[in-house]
């Protein structure tokens, strides 16, 4: 699939009569690489997962490449080529690695894991584990390959990086820059390490109490102190930004 363009317009949600985004709006282009965020609670898990359509909508559009969604159930969105990969990770546990790989294929070929293996090599060596004698990394790994094995035309990714060495960050921070500048998938992307969001992405949008408090550029961002210092509270951690 080609690089959808993702449009929010005026979303509120939450969980049952719970309102915790509020009148939400954003655009992100066909391939655009969008970091969200915001100090913890603000509500970022919880724009992911409204757009997946996994909590309770009040109000807004959500259209996929042009689409309105908000109609389809979860499943149908990831069909019309919405991928989520959720913190709580979601793999088979009784399953091994290459099975859980499998059911991310769709209608592709078996032979398209390999795409996996090469972004991660370290699945390939664990090939043949059940999904619940891998790390906390690896389940990682699984679950962000899996969900790019869909070929997805927008990726949302909440907190990929957690749990991670740092060298496999940087391989899967440079595999999703050539997946949305190759112009296949536009990214969404939550992730508590600034300074590895604000290099990957070309758009920012920081969330405060589930409103859109900032949008801008990663530049625009760092040349703003107070602006990281109010809505993401790391004015004492600096070079955590540079
Ligand atoms: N399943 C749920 N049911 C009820 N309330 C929830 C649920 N999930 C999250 N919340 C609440 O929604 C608010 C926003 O949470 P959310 O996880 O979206 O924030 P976040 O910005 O992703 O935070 P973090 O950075 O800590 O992951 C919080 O007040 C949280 O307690």
């Amino acid at each position: 699939m080609t690089a959808a363009s993702l449009e929010i317009s005026g979303l509120t949600a939450g969980y049952g009569q719970t309102r915790v985004l509020e009148d939400v709006s954003f655009v992100s282009p066909a391939g655009a690489r969008l970091a969200v965020l915001g100090r913890n609670g603000v509500g970022k898990s919880t724009l992911l997962a409204t757009i997946a359509g996994q909590t309770r909508r009040h109000a807004g559009e959500i259209r996929l490449g042009g689409v309105d969604i908000v109609g389809k159930d979860s499943a149908s969105r990831a069909w019309l080529g919405l991928g989520y990969v959720p913190q709580e990770r979601g793999i088979f546990p009784s399953l091994t690695v290459e099975e859980n790989l499998f059911v991310g294929l769709k209608d592709r070929q078996r032979s398209a894991v390999d795409e996996a293996y090469a972004m991660f090599p370290r699945l390939k060596e664990r090939r043949r584990n059940r999904g619940n004698q891998l790390s906390g990394g690896e389940q990682q790994m699984l679950t962000t390959a899996r969900t790019i094995l869909g070929r997805p035309s927008v990726l949302m990714l909440d907190e990929p990086l957690e749990g991670l060495a740092p060298v496999i960050c940087d391989e899967l921070m440079a595999a999703l820059m050539r997946l949305a500048s190759g112009g296949d998938m536009t990214i969404l992307l939550v992730e508590q390490r600034i300074r590895a969001a604000l290099d990957f992405a070309d758009q920012v949008l920081i969330l405060e109490r589930g409103r859109v408090a900032w949008t801008g550029t990663p530049a625009a961002l760092r040349a703003s102190p107070q602006t990281i210092e109010r809505l993401l509270g790391v004015a004492a951690m600096p070079h955590s930004v540079d």
